[in-house]
């Protein structure tokens, strides 16, 4: 499958800071591609970049096979996280509006359908829920059809509800075949909704790939965590790594390992069993967590 974006040692400084260190990746026609990392790791200016509202410092970005270029913007949509809208509109208004300003807009019917719009499509577009405000703001980035939609932290401050149903309303973006560029906090999100991700750390990118081969890949077994307070006055003989309030084993021979646990006569109340996640594949990968 072509590449929609392209993007070859992608550079960015705010004077001394390098914000974006030389950053190299493609992303794949009609897949979801989510750009991860922690606060200040330079997804904002990635993103800014490849939607050509930030200038690289230097590098290259190539999209739809070419160089990046005005008309080529015509084939992108990108839902802001805020967007300026106008005062006294209805959500209808407002997607007339946007409409307004391509020549050959989507048919705002399909929208409305496609973004569940219709209950609230006569409302005041400023005085909406987040979940509807969401949907609406995804309206209006699909407003010139575009073949690639960018994405901005779409589910931020959403209730559970509202997130999943976000999340099924991309995966009816994703199936009509256009790209989707992702940025998350929620590493659920990204596992759910992602082809591939790039996971940044200091302008650099530590990790890319599938999800699921990301995991494969580093980690291989499953995690037992134990309460620390299990450990007081034992000697554990086994690897172990420390987080919070507990300890972290990872084990390819989970009977085995509770059995030594057992020998070691260390107690296995409060244990959990898990498969490891983003957030434990960011911790792997950097020594720090993926949220502060
Ligand atoms: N316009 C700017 N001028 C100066 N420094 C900037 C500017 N924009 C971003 N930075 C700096 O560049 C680095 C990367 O910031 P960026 O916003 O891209 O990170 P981020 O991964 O999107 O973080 P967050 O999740 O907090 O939005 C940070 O150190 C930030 O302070």
């Amino acid at each position: 499958m072509a590449d929609v974006i392209e993007v070859r040692s992608l550079t960015k400084t705010y004077g001394s800071l390098l914000a974006v260190d030389g950053i190299s990746f493609a992303i794949a026609e009609g897949s979801c591609f989510g750009l991860l990392g922690p606060n200040g790791a330079g997804k904002t200016t990635t993103i800014e970049m490849l939607e050509g509202i930030v200038k690289p410092t230097s590098g290259l970005i190539s999209l739809f096979g070419q160089p990046a270029s005005k008309a080529l913007y015509s084939r992108v949509g990108i839902q802001f996280q805020h967007t300026a809208l106008q005062d006294h509109l209805t959500v209808a208004e407002t997607l007339q509006l946007f409409a307004s300003f391509y020549e050959q807009p989507a048919a705002i019917a399909e929208l409305v359908e496609l973004c569940a719009l219709g209950e609230f499509i006569r409302q005041d577009a400023r005085k909406l829920s987040g979940g509807q405000r969401q949907r609406m703001l995804l309206a209006l980035a699909l407003i010139n059809n575009p073949d690639l939609v960018f994405l901005d932290e779409p589910t931020t401050g959403l209730d559970p509800q509202a997130r999943r149903n976000f999340w099924d309303l991309i995966g009816a973006i994703k199936a009509q075949g256009k790209t989707i560029v992702l940025t998350t906090h929620y590493m659920d999100e990204a596992q759910m909704l992602c082809d591939t991700i790039a996971i940044l750390d200091q302008g650099q990118i530590v990790a890319r790939g599938s999800p699921s081969s990301l995991l494969a890949e580093h980690f291989q077994g499953v995690l037992v965590q134990l309460p620390k307070a299990n450990l007081v006055g034992k000697a554990v003989d086994l690897a172990f790594v420390e987080r919070n309030q507990h300890i972290e084993l990872l084990t390819e021979q989970l009977d085995k390992t509770l059995q030594q646990l057992l020998a070691q006569g260390i107690p296995l109340d409060g244990m959990q069993i898990k498969s490891a996640n983003l957030d434990d594949l960011f911790l792997k990968l950097t020594g720090h967590a993926l949220r502060g």
